[in-house]
């Protein structure tokens, strides 16, 4: 099996976050998801997602479905970094990305969501493309999409090609030559506890000097941006007119108008060029002249992020073989 399917940016005004259109159970049910290499839990807004925490967001109703089983007895939970979360039973179903089915996969439905989801209308659940460890189900625990679909693809393998304001692509059991220039560089990825987690060789701050220091953290898809230590940060905005680390608006700040460096990080001996448009993320809100930007610090979090602004500027293969490791291509 090979497959393509789009990843478009759910938001015109800055990529928040890309949705991907899949098909679900007997006919088929057609879905907007959100392909999160930063979880392992294929979860949906359901039938059984009460009214109230529905707001236009496309449901999965399983008894609708002739081929819809519930997988009794069965529960998740799962809250993620950002602090929004979600929790329900569990049914298995014929699931498609792109063309790529999985003729029994444990969809997750949602009885409950945080505000969050409900208010992200574009958003009708996530596919946890992490490794199957981190999934929540018990007291079972699920394989994602892509453990269930590896052994039927072509390479067991799929790509990331998330590009700034503009539908990119998630290819699924090949590597398409045409979507990056050069070598593909690929670094080890440490499994435990079931990120893509690689090390970064280094970075540097527009045309200044690079800076050889690993930086290990994970590739995640479902992240708007990027978190780093904070030293990495505070070298960064130090060449930004105006910036400041606002406790109000939760991170670095600057005004919109201020002249932006490039960011430069690497992957082995590949250098990766962050350009100044993805660095200035958004307006702190429609119209501000204060932008929020796009790298922030991974202080609080516990852990580096390379989230959609460093993802985006390159093209990623998450290379499912034994041992995993994670492949990095300019664009
Ligand atoms: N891996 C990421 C995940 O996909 C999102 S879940 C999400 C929440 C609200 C809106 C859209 C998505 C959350 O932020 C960072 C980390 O957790």
């Amino acid at each position: 099996d090979t497959g393509s399917a789009a990843a478009t940016p759910i938001d015109p005004r800055f990529d928040i976050a890309y949705v991907t259109p899949v098909t679900i159970g007997t006919p088929p049910q057609t879905l907007q998801l959100d392909l999160d290499t930063g979880s392992s839990d294929l979860w949906v807004f359901s039938s059984h997602t009460p009214a109230s925490q529905v707001r236009g967001q496309r449901i999965y109703a399983p008894d609708k479905s002739t081929t819809s089983k519930l997988l009794n007895g069965h529960t998740w939970s799962i809250t993620y970094g950002d602090g929004s979360g979600s929790r329900g039973n569990v049914y298995t179903d014929k699931f498609t990305i792109g063309g790529v089915t999985v003729k029994s996969q444990a969809i997750e439905t949602a009885q409950q969501v945080s505000s969050s989801f409900t208010t992200e209308d574009a958003i009708d659940g996530l596919v946890g493309l992490g490794f199957s460890t981190l999934n929540t189900v018990s007291p079972n625990g699920q394989l994602t999409f892509f453990d269930n679909a590896k052994p039927n693809l072509d390479s067991p393998v799929f790509t990331a090609d998330l590009k700034y304001m503009k539908p990119g692509t998630y290819d699924f059991g090949f590597i398409d030559k045409t979507k990056y220039t050069g070598e593909i560089t690929y670094v080890p990825v440490e499994t435990d506890p079931g990120y893509w987690t690689f090390t970064s060789s280094g970075y540097g701050v527009g045309s200044g000097t690079f800076s050889s220091s690993p930086i290990t953290g994970i590739a995640d898809t479902g992240t708007s941006l990027v978190y780093l230590p904070t030293a990495i940060v505070t070298a960064y905005y130090r060449q930004v007119q105006g910036a400041t680390n606002s406790r109000s608006y939760g991170g670095y700040v600057f005004p919109c108008n201020s002249t932006l460096p490039a960011f430069v990080f690497g992957v082995g001996e590949a250098k990766f060029t962050i350009p100044p448009s993805y660095m200035s993320y958004a307006a702190v809100t429609d119209g501000s002249p204060t932008c929020f930007g796009g790298l922030q610090s991974s202080s609080g979090i516990g852990v580096n992020i390379w989230g959609d602004v460093a993802l985006k500027a390159a093209f990623v293969v998450f290379n499912g073989e034994e041992p995993p490791t994670i492949g990095w291509a300019n664009k």
